[in-house]
């Protein structure tokens, strides 16, 4: 084995809990060392609950397999090297820290998501984080952060644009911002610093949690009184993608102020890895998801009020042991720190007691959202030819999910399951790839993660039923997508479309001729818009294959007049009312036409579509 865990080896293929993340597979080392400046920031974002690294033994999952214990050692490591060499180093996060697995997800009753693996992002020494969408869908997990999290970070966690409702003093409401506005500190090295959090225009959050719209923002005198004074850099970290969003309006105010002040922007939400320079003396970074990415961004500062432009660097890390080892010039007996331990060991017990390796069953086969994955002996080097698991097809998630995996659970002591149905869903309720072998309830979670309801509307008819997803679709949306309905959509938080044109992409560019040349293992290989190159490791990318925004169940054969339950996820309640009302004119549906279908929710289908038919 590469870097010599052999003897470990066998951990990592049992289902879970693991009790280390070494990577089961011989690893591609990074290509070059990282080239530090006098400031440098390691950026995390939509970490999504990805804590225990990512443990499947396929292509590229081993990529990702360092833990958050790995990170914690990693982040000290490095804390020392950008000592002896009398540099700064910030450790920022933008963001998405709920829904993702069963640590954040798989809490018992009465629990809140991600409370107790949000303690472990606390041990590390975090300068600066920034809220996401995902910390507002429910109130709940908003007052938690509000309450235990951003309290952890005085002053540094921030959340320019989001308030939370609670309550004042005297008992009466009162909205107040859920962490700081803004933050100034002073780096270990002097620096001064002007911080901000800012959110994208969400749209999607709960009653008694505020977005305020980026543009109205910059417009408050807090914001004008926080960015005017000079800092030597403004450090901007928000979750919100570096590419077509809002950032201009916060770069463009704070230019507006400060024509050369260096601006480092760390954003996040669109998944992907992604660096913009909006002038030459600024860097935008963006570092995926799910802990697939560590990045990294630094820069040589020169003097105030110079105009020349500034030598920035960034890179995208693949978190891994051999990634973090050889930046540090650890060997596998030097790099663990006490700290780095102890957060292994502790997420390992969260994992237990929560009963994360609960088994429902064992998948008869891998089942892919958007790319080929195998479990063959090929696979684990990456270098196998791709199979094919297109959607529909037998070896898609989204088509087990909503034609097997729903249909079945949802017709468990159901009392309306005789009554033919079509079920509807959005394909942004799956989140992950299913595996071949033992299926957990960490997998349940990692998969489907969301607590979203099924709910129906009775005796519409099969001819309007049957136009509702084609209309949701807007055949061929993917190509022509009116520019409103995507704002829409990406309003509340939809992304799924940016992340897959991602991926789409990257294959096209040069996939079959990579993959063909069998010398370079499956991974990200991105192309953006700043300088050189980003990616740390050299991979082949993914075959990729889209898939709709909206899914449905086999519609049951009959006369469009026959009467039917349209059953749907509570998450695109409005969206389905608005095309229902668009199809037909005999009726206006709204909210109070709308009833519960099953006590079961999305996060728990699979786990009892599993239990009845893989054992
Ligand atoms: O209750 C929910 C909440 C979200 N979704 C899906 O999640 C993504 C947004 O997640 P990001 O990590 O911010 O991209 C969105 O595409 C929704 O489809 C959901 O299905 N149910």
């Amino acid at each position: 084995c590469a870097d010599g865990h052999d003897d470990h080896a066998s951990e990592a293929h049992m289902h879970l809990p693991q009790k280390r993340a070494y990577p089961s597979v011989p690893l591609t080392p990074p290509s070059r060392p990282l080239v530090w400046g006098d400031v440098n920031i390691i950026h995390t974002t939509d970490s999504h609950g990805w804590l225990l690294g990512h443990q499947k033994p396929s292509f590229p999952e081993p990529n990702y397999s360092g833990d958050f214990g790995d990170f914690a050692s990693f982040v000290s490591h490095m804390k020392e090297i950008a000592l002896e060499k009398g540099v700064d180093l910030l450790l920022v996060d933008s963001g998405d820290l709920h829904d993702g697995t069963g640590l954040t997800d798989g809490y018992p009753a009465g629990g809140v998501d991600a409370h107790d693996a949000n303690k472990f992002f606390d041990k590390l020494p975090y300068d600066v984080l920034a809220i996401g969408n995902h910390e507002l869908y429910d109130y709940p997990n908003t007052l938690d952060i509000y309450e235990n999290f951003a309290p952890k970070y005085p002053g540094r966690y921030l959340s320019s644009n989001v308030n939370i409702t609670v309550a004042g003093p005297n008992g009466t409401a009162v909205s107040v911002p859920v962490g700081s506005r803004f933050a100034k500190f002073h780096t270990l090295f002097g620096r001064k610093v002007t911080a901000l959090g800012v959110l994208y225009d969400f749209t999607g959050n709960d009653h008694n949690t505020t977005v305020q719209k980026v543009e109205a923002m910059v417009n408050e005198t807090w914001f004008k009184e926080a960015i005017a004074e000079e800092p030597d850099f403004f450090l901007l970290a928000g979750h919100m993608p570096v590419y077509k969003d809002k950032w201009p309006f916060v770069f463009n105010a704070i230019r507006a102020v400060h024509p050369t002040t260096p601006i480092f922007i760390l954003g996040g939400h669109t998944h992907i890895r992604d660096c913009v320079q909006l002038d030459g003396r600024s860097m935008s970074l963006e570092s995926g998801r799910y802990m697939e990415t560590v990045g990294f961004l630094s820069a040589n500062l020169d003097h105030k009020n110079s105009t020349a432009n500034i030598t920035f660097n960034r890179r995208y890390l693949d978190p891994n042991r051999v990634t973090y080892e050889y930046h540090t010039g650890r060997g596998n007996h030097s790099f663990d720190t006490w700290l780095g331990q102890e957060i292994t060991r502790g997420l390992n017990e969260l994992a237990e007691s929560y009963d994360l390796s609960y088994l429902y069953g064992t998948a008869p086969q891998d089942y892919s959202l958007s790319r080929w994955v195998s479990t063959s002996p090929e696979a684990r080097t990456g270098t196998d030819s791709p199979s094919s698991d297109p959607y529909p097809s037998n070896g898609s998630l989204l088509t087990l999910f909503i034609e097997q995996v729903i249909p079945v659970a949802l017709a468990i002591n159901n009392t309306r399951a005789a009554i033919p149905n079509i079920i509807i869903t959005n394909s942004g309720e799956l989140r992950f790839d299913l595996y071949k072998g033992p299926f957990t309830k960490n997998d349940q979670l990692t998969a489907s993660p969301f607590t979203d309801s099924f709910l129906y509307i009775p005796n519409v008819t099969l001819g309007v039923a049957s136009k509702v997803l084609p209309t949701l679709n807007k055949a061929g949306a993917n190509e022509k997508r009116s520019l409103e309905r995507e704002e829409e959509l990406y309003g509340r938080g939809v992304v799924d479309m940016r992340y897959r044109a991602w991926l789409e992409e990257m294959d096209r560019r040069d996939g079959e001729v990579k993959r063909a040349a069998q010398n370079l293992t499956l991974g990200y290989v991105t192309q953006d818009s700043c300088p050189g190159v980003g990616d740390d490791t050299v991979h082949a990318p993914l075959p990729y294959y889209g898939s709709p925004d909206f899914l449905s169940s086999i519609p049951p054969t009959g006369a469009d007049d026959t009467v039917i339950d349209l059953v749907f996820i509570n998450f695109i309640q409005d969206q389905l009312l608005g095309v229902l009302n668009g199809l037909q004119s005999e009726k206006v549906y709204a909210d109070s036409d709308v009833l519960s279908y099953s006590p079961f929710l999305a996060d728990e289908v699979l786990g009892l579509f599993a239990a009845e038919k893989w054992n």
